[in-house]
């Protein structure tokens, strides 16, 4: 790496110092999955698009989401209890787009297509993937709440090709040889 000294015993850091944009300019290098996640319940329909989605154990199945506490999005999903996490498909940018910020929740759901799943949270029909889980824990942690998130409910979709943020930009990837 271009930043890495020799350790040769100099008392300088390896390493420049990391500021805010350094920090995301360097995960704009870190490729992820794009997922809605869903929330519906007593406080009502929300959703945003998460990419901070990832598994923790498969005993008792488990993913965590970071989710921004500044969100639209956070009171209902606190106050619910339940997501739904729908991994997209290529040709999902727009939707992801939507839900990523500023346009109003009926105009969100209103591009898709959703089910009802056993927890109340909107399922996307076609989705890669979608995880229905009931929030166990919630952890704080600077701008984020990380959810812990038991998987009660799995539904696999027949999507052949993924969508990948990498770069600031969507890419297809395909499952198939
Ligand atoms: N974990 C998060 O909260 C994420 C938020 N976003 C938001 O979506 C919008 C578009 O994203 P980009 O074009 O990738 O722009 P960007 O240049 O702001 O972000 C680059 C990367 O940094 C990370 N990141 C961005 N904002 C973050 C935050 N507040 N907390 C933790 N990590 C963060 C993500 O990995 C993101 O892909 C931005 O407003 C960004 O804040 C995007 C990805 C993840
Ligand atoms: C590709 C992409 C990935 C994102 N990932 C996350 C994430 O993991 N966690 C998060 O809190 N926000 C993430 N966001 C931003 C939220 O989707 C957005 O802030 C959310 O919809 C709230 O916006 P609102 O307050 O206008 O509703 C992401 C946005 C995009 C476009």
């Amino acid at each position: 790496m271009a930043q890495c000294r020799p350790a040769d015993g100099s008392p300088e850091p390896c390493l420049p110092a990391v500021t805010r944009q350094g920090y995301r300019d360097a995960m704009a290098r870190l490729g992820a999955a794009v997922n809605i996640v869903t929330t519906d319940g007593p406080a009502g329909r929300h959703g945003f698009t998460a990419s901070a989605v990832c598994s923790v154990t498969d005993s008792p199945p488990t993913l965590l989401v970071c989710l921004n506490k500044g969100s639209s999005a956070a009171g209902a999903v606190h106050a619910n209890g339940v997501v739904c996490v729908n991994t997209l498909a290529a040709g999902h940018e727009d939707l992801s787009n939507l839900f990523g910020g500023r346009t109003p929740v009926e105009e969100r759901f209103a591009a898709a297509r959703w089910c009802r799943s056993a927890t109340g949270a909107p399922m996307l029909a076609d989705a890669v993937v979608a995880f229905d889980c009931r929030i166990v824990r919630t952890v704080e942690v600077g701008t984020h709440d990380v959810l812990f998130c038991e998987v009660v409910g799995l539904a696999e979709g027949g999507a052949q090709e993924g969508l990948i943020y990498f770069s600031r930009r969507y890419h297809a990837v395909t499952g198939t040889s």
